[in-house]
């Protein structure tokens, strides 16, 4: 793999909501020395850079144009956000054989191009499609890594903050699973401060309940019909996830989150993108990391992984 010692280029393919407030998030955090949009609707992604490059002047100097994949031959990192997204009542599975249709071409173009750095998926299903990304594009399973539960964690523990009326920094826990409507809380590692949170209610909100948890657990698992049924679209805070994603990339920020990786044989699992703890760089993937799961936490995982598993099916010969 390049690590490019030149500027740093990040590609976004698919430049609709999430693709678009991504770039905005890119260029406000000052993140990536230059910037490539593509999509179909090539009329649009001039429009967006035109508006991206008038705000660079309120930011620090980045290099932002309506690319073609010939770009992705220098790209750092290329991110796919393209793809149909759920209409009201959809699932993200029911979008696995729309967008899987056009991965494989948006895949080839990129490898086509020599691509040599790592990709970043958060088209839905998002589990399924980081694998078919692997699989097409032969590069080594820590360079293909998806947003998997990465917002769901965010949405967990900013629900968990206003609950416990906290900075949403002390909060520390995890969603594992699939991006989906299997994901589950891991509460057993759950912790506000330092304290398990079990323990923290106890001490400080005795009027809890294990209710008003699970209620906050269905809220995050559900969060995206709550916004599709609102605005059609869920996307600033994925594109502010995936912007924290390329971050520590390029900076080499060792930071354990919930993306989406190959499991080969952590957690009892084989042959799967499923989101999980993990370590990430500069390199991708530096590891997965397995933290002791309670019983019904492992059935939940297991159960996630077998939703998936049958999912892919049609698309990939799994076992
Ligand atoms: N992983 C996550 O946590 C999240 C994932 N998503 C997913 O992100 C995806 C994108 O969602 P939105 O931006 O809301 O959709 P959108 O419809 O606004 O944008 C999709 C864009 O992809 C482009 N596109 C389609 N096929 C293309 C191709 N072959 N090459 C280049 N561009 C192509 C379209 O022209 C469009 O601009 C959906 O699958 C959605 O479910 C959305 C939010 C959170
Ligand atoms: C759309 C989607 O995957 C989400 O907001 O979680």
């Amino acid at each position: 793999m390049t690590i490019s010692k030149g500027p740093s280029r990040v590609v976004v393919i698919g430049t609709g909501y999430v693709g678009s407030s991504y770039a905005f998030s890119l260029i406000n955090q000052n993140i990536t020395d230059e910037l490539v949009l593509i999509d179909l609707n090539k009329e649009k992604t001039e429009g967006d850079v035109m508006d991206l490059n008038h705000g660079v002047p309120f930011g620090a100097p980045t290099k932002v144009w309506a690319g073609t994949y010939e770009d992705c031959k220098e790209a750092d990192i290329v991110v796919i956000t393209a793809g149909a997204n759920q209409q009201p009542g959809e699932t993200r599975l029911d979008l696995i054989e729309k967008n899987a249709a056009i991965f494989k071409s948006i895949v080839d173009s990129v490898m086509g191009a020599s691509f040599d750095g790592l990709f970043l998926i958060a088209t839905n299903p998002v589990d399924v499609l980081s694998y078919a990304v692997w699989k097409y594009s032969g590069l080594p399973m820590e360079r293909v890594i998806g947003s998997g539960t990465i917002l769901d964690t965010a949405r967990f523990r900013f629900m968990l903050s206003e609950y416990f009326e906290l900075d949403v920094r002390n909060v520390h826990g995890y969603i594992m699973g699939e991006h989906g409507d299997t994901a589950l809380p891991v509460w057993s590692q759950t912790r506000i401060g330092s304290e398990h949170i079990d323990r923290y209610m106890t001490k400080y909100k005795p009027e809890g309940t294990q209710q008003d948890l699970d209620n906050i657990f269905v809220n995050v698992r559900d969060a995206a019909y709550h916004i599709i049924e609102r605005k059609g679209a869920t996307h600033y805070a994925i594109a502010m996830g995936l912007a924290r994603l390329t971050k520590t990339i390029l900076r080499n920020e060792h930071s354990i989150l919930t993306v989406s990786t190959l499991l080969q044989g952590e957690y009892g699992l084989h042959d799967l993108y499923i989101g999980v703890p993990a370590v990430v760089s500069r390199k991708g993937i530096e590891r997965v990391v397995e933290i002791d799961l309670s019983e019904t936490e492992e059935k939940q995982l297991r159960h996630s992984a077998e939703v998936l598993k049958q999912a892919m099916k049609p698309v990939f010969n799994v076992q």
